[in-house]
């Protein structure tokens, strides 16, 4: 199946290249495709805060290139760059908080940094580190696709419909997807009669990316209203939901983007499915349960304006951009390391022992 997942991976967001983080920009998909070429820490903070890129794995990635560029603008200056090289660390470390990939990645750069030997190249270790983050998350996706479609194979021969939330494709991951890779794989596999793509108010990574992503591979995907998830579970015979993660703790609870929470409540009422598809990056085995996990809060004006053109009334807005879902609502984690079925404490300490499956 590894040869034909790789056939499947058409879109990238990320593109090291001459020197240089090129992203593609996020924030105008899917009526244009700008690629904006980052040469700076700096640039690449605000490139993550901004959402030019975004989704976890994809932000990590990005902070480890940014680490690079920091190293070559430090290295130039001179004198102890070494020290002032953590202020760059800070930098991006700030740029968002709830996807602990960034803080992953950072700290396995910083690692990297320490281990550099005396007359070793620095810069080249750091950009080696740096794509092999890259690439070890394009593998990872590969085998969690392959783990995710065994597991829908085990439960049910036939995944009929399947409903997703965000986007956890290409866009958001160094390699085709974590949900939307083991989707993908489904629907190579004969398995997928239609995807429900949540809009996912209010960036809209579900109607503007997932869609733009299964429709341009001619995956039958329709668009929904977030609110109309328990009715189509309930009338379209939606076998699982499938979804990211951005933080997974010790316990096996799921931070994952706003509306997360209510799907897997109302999966559990009618008997669905719930997949949570992400790497071993985006567990936080320090934090015991969800309710330590940091929730970023986005301007208001998210939800007030669409387009840049006032739609709310002169309130004020709550906009908390992820929730968490308790562990005992999942009934899996699929991840490059292996699979957890309705997880807790034991089974996650059990999984993060293990060796990564390829
Ligand atoms: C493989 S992406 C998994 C998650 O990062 C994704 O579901 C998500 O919540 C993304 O949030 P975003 O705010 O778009 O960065």
């Amino acid at each position: 199946m590894r040869d034909r997942l790789l056939a499947a991976e058409k879109v990238k967001a990320i593109d090291w290249r001459d020197g240089a983080l090129h992203l593609l920009d996020q924030r105008v998909l899917p009526f244009e495709e700008n690629w904006i070429a980052y040469t700076s820490a700096a640039g690449v903070a605000e490139a993550i805060r901004s959402m030019v890129v975004r989704g976890a794995p994809a932000i990590g990635i990005s902070a480890a290139y940014g680490i690079v560029l920091a190293a070559r603008a430090r290295i130039a200056e001179g004198g102890d760059w070494y020290a002032s090289l953590e202020e760059d660390f800070m930098l991006l470390a700030d740029s968002r908080p709830t996807a602990v990939n960034l803080f992953w990645a950072l700290n396995r750069m910083h690692d990297r940094l320490d281990r550099l030997k005396e007359n070793a190249d620095p810069l080249a270790a750091l950009e080696a580190e740096a794509i092999a983050i890259h690439e070890s998350d394009r593998e990872a996706n590969l085998t969690m696709a392959q783990l995710g479609v065994d597991l829908i194979r085990k439960h049910q021969g036939n995944a009929q419909a399947i409903l997703t939330h965000c986007n956890t494709g290409a866009l958001a991951t160094g390699g085709f997807g974590t949900a939307l890779g083991v989707i993908r794989a489904a629907f190579i596999e004969g398995m997928v009669e239609r995807v429900y793509a949540d809009e996912t108010r209010p960036w809209l990574q579900g109607s503007r990316l997932t869609a733009w992503e299964l429709a341009n591979e001619g995956i039958p995907v329709t668009l929904n209203a977030d609110s109309a998830a328990a009715h189509i579970m309930k009338t379209k015979g939606v076998t699982w939901v499938i979804v990211g993660a951005d933080r997974i703790t010790a316990n096996g609870d799921v931070a994952n983007k706003i509306g997360t929470y209510q799907l897997a409540v109302n999966a559990m009422h009618h008997g669905v499915r719930f997949m949570v598809v992400a790497p071993s990056s985006t567990i936080d085995m320090n934090l015991a349960s969800g309710d330590d996990i940091p929730i970023e809060e986005r301007d208001g004006a998210e939800l007030l304006e669409v387009g840049g053109k006032r739609v709310g009334a002169d309130v004020e807005a709550f906009n908390p951009v992820f929730d968490v879902t308790p562990a005992d609502l999942i009934d899996a984690i699929v991840t490059e390391k292996g699979i957890v079925e309705r997880p807790d404490t034991a089974k996650m300490a059990q999984l993060m022992c293990r060796k990564r499956l390829h």
